[in-house]
């Protein structure tokens, strides 16, 4: 039998976010083109000489005739179509000059990020859309006995570090006494455009009307598929290539991989380090927060090595 060698294609795509961080601009490919009619990132395959960046400048220049100021590493993902492996090496961008317009004649637009879900987008761009509505940040709430403690360790960290994305993990409490504070914390999330999500049973959304819930590795590897729907966010504790996969496989939003570095709480858990943490995040099928003892000074580090940016409860839990 002969293998059928698929043709390696490296695309450079951007996200490029309004001045108030509220809207991406996407535009329409034409109808005679792979993919035609569906929306994308405005980007192209690379030249064989050029870098992510580098070609990802001239792109935009050509289709959309704006320069890049400020770009950030996003995500990468590589997916298979059945022609080709794609390579899409996703930059955020920040600022430009110019006024965006389809100098191709492809339609342009600004979109809010929660109405992003309702353009059809390729195959591969699922994870793209999760990174794109995804923070930097990823707190995960430390133990406090005192429920006003708590509240106001929450708080703080929601209003002084402006901190979006919330895991509530208490292992300790009883589920009646976690579900009520889990009620108050919802509260002030929302009241601070933060998200929520709770760790454990997926059965506790239906108590408490979190954005999500959040899975320890052993769930995770014991689940057949997806807990919940699409409406919510499915994150996941990942250790290791293997539990990578499955959280790819089950479809999680998101994952935290861990221990980045060697912490009080698991010292005698060998650290993964960027090097392999690198790696591994190469070919995971969502964005992924490394995990263990991150502040949010490694956010950039973690950013250039194709994550999503840092989780952490030290550096928030205050
Ligand atoms: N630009 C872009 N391409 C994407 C996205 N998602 C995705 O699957 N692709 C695929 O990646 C490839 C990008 O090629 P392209 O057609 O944009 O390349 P290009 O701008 O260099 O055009 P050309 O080759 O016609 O000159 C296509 O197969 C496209 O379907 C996306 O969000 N943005
Ligand atoms: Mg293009």
């Amino acid at each position: 039998m002969n293998a059928m060698v698929k043709r390696r294609v490296h695309v450079a795509a951007a996200a490029i976010i309004s001045a108030d961080g509220r809207e991406v601009l996407i535009a329409r490919r034409p109808s005679n083109v792979d993919h035609g009619g569906l929306w994308e990132f405005p980007g192209g395959k690379l030249a064989p000489y050029e870098t992510g960046l580098g070609g990802l400048k001239r792109e935009l220049h050509e289709e959309l005739g704006v320069e890049i100021r400020c770009a950030q590493p996003l995500i990468r993902i590589h997916h298979e179509y059945a022609e080709k492996h794609i390579l899409l090496d996703v930059w955020q961008v920040h600022a430009f000059s110019g006024e965006p317009f389809g100098r191709e004649g492809q339609a342009v637009r600004w979109v809010p990020m929660e109405e992003l879900v309702k353009y059809p987008f390729p195959a591969a761009n699922l994870p793209i859309l999760r990174a794109v509505m995804l923070p930097t940040e990823y707190l995960i709430t430390g133990d406090e006995d005192d429920e006003n403690h708590f509240l106001e360790r929450l708080e703080r960290a929601l209003t002084e570090d402006r901190v979006k994305l919330v895991q509530y993990r208490d292992k300790a409490l009883e589920e009646a006494t976690y579900l009520a504070r889990a009620e108050k914390a919802l509260a002030l999330c929302r009241q601070h455009g933060a998200r929520l999500l709770l760790n454990g049973n997926p059965a506790l959304l239906e108590h408490v009307d979190a954005d999500g819930i959040h899975l320890t590795s052993e769930r995770l590897m014991s689940l057949e598929r997806r807990p919940i729907n699409d409406g919510k966010w499915v994150s996941a504790s990942t250790h290791d290539r293997e539990q990578l996969r499955q959280a790819g496989r089950i479809g999680c939003d998101f994952v935290t991989l861990s221990p980045l570095r060697t912490t009080p709480s698991h010292p005698q858990v060998a650290p993964i380090g960027w090097h392999e943490f690198q790696q591994l995040v190469e070919h995971a099928a969502m964005p992924v927060f490394a995990l263990g003892g991150m502040t949010r000074h490694d956010a950039d580090h973690a950013r250039g090595v194709g994550a999503q940016g840092i989780a952490s409860i030290r550096d928030f839990w205050r």
